[in-house]
């Protein structure tokens, strides 16, 4: 199975865009969970609102799903300005983010997605834009180069990256405001269920909503995907309404089990089990005994599989834990399988 068609990968497929327009949150208020970012973002676009200027730059890292690009939509309407919206590997040449730079209001959020991927020529273009609001390129070649210098409005970058640690060191000090998302727990999760059933004309109760939360992996995209799929489901199958036993069905059928794990978790763990002897292994060989993707791995399998304490990555390599081997009704074989080290499943 390829990662692109997992009903559970957290990345947005083709066709959902219509779907999410109809239920992203708009304003902060109706931005479920995340009560840190929420309440910071609050104080400080009601500070820079108050002196009338723009918000510091802001970057939001986290796994994907988790609500980024909603979030720098919500920045900007709360600023009451435009967003501008582009992506770091779009940036190709130093002249495509100085179109964009020349282009804004004052004010305006200019939102670059996948900001890890900017290449270093865009990137040193960037700095002066963003600490001094100064355009300063070199147009032409040979003898006929010029540098041109042009004042830039004040604006709000917003950045957004599922790897934080592959952001320059001098590109993220010029963010004034970092924000981490976390993965969401299971109340939240019921919350953006109901929200999104309700949008979308979906009758719901809340043992239903909380069936399909539970198995969403803390990421509202994929809570929004299954409820798509159970809909569809009751419609069929049930009277359409979302109950619990109609969404266990539903996602039973979908191979999504009661963790909200489907076939390419298992196969990591078990790979890690019964290939590795539990690890630790590196994530290289891991890619290859599965045939995947190193960044795969990294950025979309695992990171729920750690929150959720079934592997561990050590100095050493990847690890699974104890309960891991629980999950598969499985005996840790020798006893120093490590406890999951103090992360709590939501
Ligand atoms: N806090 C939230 N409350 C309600 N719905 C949310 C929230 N965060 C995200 N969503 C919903 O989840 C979906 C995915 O959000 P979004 O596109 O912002 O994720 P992302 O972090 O930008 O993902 P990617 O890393 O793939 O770019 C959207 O449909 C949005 O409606
Ligand atoms: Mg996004």
């Amino acid at each position: 199975m390829l990662e692109s068609d997992r009903l559970i990968a957290a990345d947005e497929k083709e066709g959902e865009a219509g779907f999410d327009r109809a239920i992203r949150p708009r304003t902060l208020s109706d931005y479920i969970g995340q009560p840190q970012v929420r309440e910071q973002l609050d104080i400080f676009i009601s500070a820079a609102r108050g002196r009338k200027e723009s918000l510091d730059h802001t970057l939001v890292f986290g796994p994907p799903g988790l609500g980024k690009t909603t979030l720098a939509n919500i920045i900007a309407s709360e600023m009451n300005v435009d967003i501008k919206s582009t992506s770091g590997p779009v940036l190709e040449r130093a002249g495509d983010l100085a179109a964009m730079l020349t282009n804004l209001q004052p004010g305006d959020v200019l939102f670059i997605d996948e900001i890890h991927r900017l290449s270093p020529v865009v990137e040193e273009i960037l700095y002066p834009a963003m600490e001094d609001f100064k355009l300063d390129i070199v147009i032409g070649e040979g003898p006929a180069a010029r540098s041109i210098k042009l004042d830039l409005p004040n604006f709000t970058l917003v950045g957004a990256t599922t790897r934080a640690g592959l952001l320059t060191s001098p590109l993220r000090d010029r963010f004034g405001i970092v924000q981490r998302l976390e993965f969401y727990d299971i109340h939240e999760l019921t919350e953006i269920v109901s929200r999104s059933a309700r949008l979308l004309g979906f009758e719901s109760d809340i043992e239903g909503a909380t069936e399909i939360a539970r198995r969403s992996r803390g990421t509202p995209r994929i809570a929004n995907r299954l409820l798509r799929r159970v809909r569809d489901y009751a419609e069929v199958r049930g009277d359409g309404r979302l109950q619990a036993d109609i969404a266990d069905q539903a996602l039973n059928l979908l191979h999504v089990d009661r963790h909200g794990l489907d076939h390419m978790d298992r196969r990591l763990l078990l790979a890690m089990i019964e290939k590795f002897d539990g690890g630790p292994v590196g994530v290289d060989s891991l890619a290859a005994a599965i045939s995947e993707e190193r960044d795969t791995i990294e950025d979309v399998i695992e990171p729920y599989l750690i929150q959720q304490g079934l592997m561990m990555r050590t100095a050493r390599g990847r690890m699974v834990t104890r309960q891991a081997y629980l999950h598969f009704g499985l005996s840790s074989g020798s006893d120093d399988a490590p406890e999951a080290s103090g992360e709590t499943r939501p």
